[in-house]
């Protein structure tokens, strides 16, 4: 069986900076894939190259066993990949029940501004999705007057809209409160799997990569320096001091000098 996406050997440097230094990567159908690195380590980097918003030098990428490189956004999208970004990209004057239904709008083909936007199925089904989300008592509220958990799910919930078979999202949980992270992470993972939609999405906090992950991909200077389940990855002592910034007992318990 083949991957639903597939990266082979990726490479973009911008100026003498390598953001993409040979980068292999398969995605499985119905995994939630967690990105973890360093900043500036070419995480999102990766994300912009398989969404079609940048374009690497070399290498490859297939979406259900067809070439996608070099396709714009919108082609891609239609393929059936949607992605979220670090900052929602929310419409802040809308309502969220407005928003919803613009991408709902957006997945169902040109627009017309004459056509009413809250059209009967559009509303019920932007409904529908935000009641998934636990979204629905925010429905009549703008998008700026939702805390960062809201907005982050909200945000996801449009890409979701779009009905992707891989949803690529750029560190979900940045913003949100530590109270509510678990919580907002808990109900996206259940939204996905109910939709039977495979997660790719960078992220730096390891409870929630150990808790809905099923593998991990450590990034490091433009390459996938370990692959593997969460247990393993985040035990490993080179990801623990790299990526985690946990110094080993050894170094902690010596005395400055
Ligand atoms: N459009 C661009 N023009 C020039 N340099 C870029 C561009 N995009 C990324 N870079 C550089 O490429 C490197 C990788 O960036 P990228 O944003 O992919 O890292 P990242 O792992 O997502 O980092 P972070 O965790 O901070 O978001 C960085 O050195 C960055 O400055």
């Amino acid at each position: 069986m083949s991957a639903l996406l597939e990266a082979r050997g990726l490479r973009l440097a911008f100026g003498g900076v390598r953001a993409a230094d040979g980068i292999d990567l398969s995605v499985e159908e119905g995994e939630f894939l967690a990105i973890i690195g360093p900043n500036g380590a070419g995480k999102t980097t990766f994300i912009n190259m398989t969404t079609g918003y940048l374009r690497p030098q070399a290498g490859e990428i297939t979406f259900r066993g067809r070439r996608i490189l070099g396709l714009p956004p919108r082609r891609i999208v239609r393929l059936g990949i949607a992605r979220s970004f670090q900052l929602p990209q929310l419409f802040t004057e809308h309502t969220v029940l407005e928003n919803m239904a613009l991408a709902i709008a957006a997945r169902e083909g040109p627009w017309s501004p004459l056509k009413t936007l809250l059209r009967p199925a559009w509303r019920d089904e932007a409904m529908a999705l935000l009641g998934s989300f636990g979204l629905a008592p925010l429905a009549d509220q703008r998008g700026d007057a939702l805390n960062e958990g809201a907005r982050k799910l909200a945000d996801i919930a449009m890409a979701v809209a779009l009905k992707p078979r891989l949803l690529l999202m750029d560190e979900p949980t940045s913003g949100v409160a530590a109270a509510e992270k678990m919580a907002v992470v808990e109900t996206l993972a259940r939204v996905l799997r109910q939709s039977g939609v495979t997660a790719v999405f960078v992220e730096h906090d390891m409870e929630v990569v150990d808790r809905f992950a099923d593998r991990v991909a450590v990034w490091g200077q433009g390459r996938i320096m370990a692959l593997g389940p969460p247990q393993a990855i985040l035990a490993d002592p080179q990801v623990r001091r790299d990526v985690i910034g946990i110094i080993p007992e050894e170094e902690a318990g010596r005395a400055p000098a």
